[in-house]
């Protein structure tokens, strides 16, 4: 089979899954649920092929991006899988000295603070992540009728790890350059949108059937400042990607105040942290837009009749929404017992099986 028409089969085989008809606000057979993070820490079977091999060169290995991409997909039956990888591979792939602290997250060696350090942001292309081309076509192939999920930072989140040199809890310097140096600041998002706009479309060309852009910290933002000097570089990458006609879900933490501006920005698909209800979340969203979330994933340390009592209210608030995609509010919590995730899928499957 040619290539092509290998990746219309993928994408055609999961066409109809309840995932992405959600997506699509169709009518579905029950409500299908993934969760953020659900490769990782919290699986055993994870934590030992990632024995001896560091994160971001995990990343780079089709095989083992293959294996832990599908681990979660064998264990919980969610409706769809999420491609293994991280926000800063991009980065990486176009020469950004960067690594990934494990318990602390992506640490830059020389953070980008002056109009000189945006030279080293160069626009980003398949030949330079030949690994994520390969594993996605090793990936569709085995997946079948569930939908992969390709993924990649917002222009703000990358923005902020990149300014800061590594994780930050107020964004100090980010927010010193947006407030400080707007035309700068401009210039920064702008390029970060073209490189992760170049490494979505390199994951829908190799076959993935939905994107989601992380904006992880966004929230750390008013409003007016999202829609001044964050919006146009988010809303640039999803009108880059719209053309292919797969849903694009857009998410951040802490963002009650910004899920209006979040969908305007042009998503498909809007992921709600656990925060705010999903009826209310509907509401600030407006008509037209699925939603995706909201349990908070500490509730899965409360024992199984909580998780029940707390995923049905997620459920009744999500009762009239026109498309609900059933997901954790943030990522799994990297000690969460297993069993817990795989219960709750079964769970909302059989609440809501139709
Ligand atoms: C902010 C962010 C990052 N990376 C990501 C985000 C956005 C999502 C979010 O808001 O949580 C995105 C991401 N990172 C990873 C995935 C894989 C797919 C999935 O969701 O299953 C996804 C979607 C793997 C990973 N990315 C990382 C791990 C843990 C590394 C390990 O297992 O050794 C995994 C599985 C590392 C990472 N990378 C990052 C952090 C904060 C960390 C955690 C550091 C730590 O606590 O050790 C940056």
């Amino acid at each position: 089979m040619s290539e092509r028409s290998q990746l219309q089969t993928g994408r055609t085989a999961a066409h109809d899954s309840a995932f992405l008809r959600a997506c699509r606000r169709e009518p579905v057979p029950h409500t299908p649920v993934w969760f953020m993070r659900q490769a990782g820490r919290s699986l055993p079977e994870y934590r030992k092929v990632r024995e001896g091999t560091a994160m971001l060169e995990s990343c780079m290995r089709p095989d083992l991006v293959t294996e832990i991409t599908l681990q979660p997909v064998r264990r919980h039956n969610v409706d769809a899988a999420i491609f293994f990888s991280d926000i800063v591979v991009p980065l990486k792939a176009i020469g950004i000295d960067l690594d990934i602290k494990p318990g602390v997250g992506p640490v830059v060696a020389q953070p980008i603070r002056s109009r000189a350090d945006l030279d080293r942001l160069r626009p980003l292309d398949a030949d330079d992540v030949p690994y994520v081309t390969e594993a996605i076509g090793m990936l569709t192939a085995e997946l079948g009728t569930t939908p992969l999920i390709g993924f990649a930072g917002a222009p703000f989140t990358l923005a902020s790890y990149l300014v800061e040199g590594g994780p930050s809890r107020n964004h100090e310097h980010t927010k010193a350059l947006m407030y400080g140096d707007p035309e700068l600041w401009a210039d920064l998002l702008d390029r970060l949108a073209d490189i992760t706009a170049a490494f979505l479309k390199v994951q829908i060309e190799a076959g993935a059937s939905a994107v989601q852009l992380f904006d992880s910290w966004v929230g750390a933002l008013a409003p007016a400042d999202y829609r001044r000097s964050v919006m146009p570089a988010s809303a640039k990458v999803f009108d880059a990607v719209a053309g292919y006609g797969v849903p694009r879900i857009h998410f951040g933490v802490g963002t009650g105040e910004l899920l209006g501006l979040m969908g305007e920005a042009g998503a498909d698909v809007v992921g709600v942290d656990w925060r705010i209800p999903m009826d209310e979340a509907a509401r600030r969203v407006g008509p037209g837009k699925a939603l995706q979330g909201n349990l908070d994933p500490a509730v899965l340390f409360a024992g199984h009749e909580a998780v029940e009592t707390k995923a049905r209210e997620v459920l009744d608030a999500a009762e009239k929404l026109e498309g609900h995609v059933f997901n954790l509010g943030h990522g799994v919590l990297p000690t969460t017992d297993p069993d817990a995730l795989t219960r709750l899928v079964a769970y909302v499957h059989e609440q809501t099986a139709r």
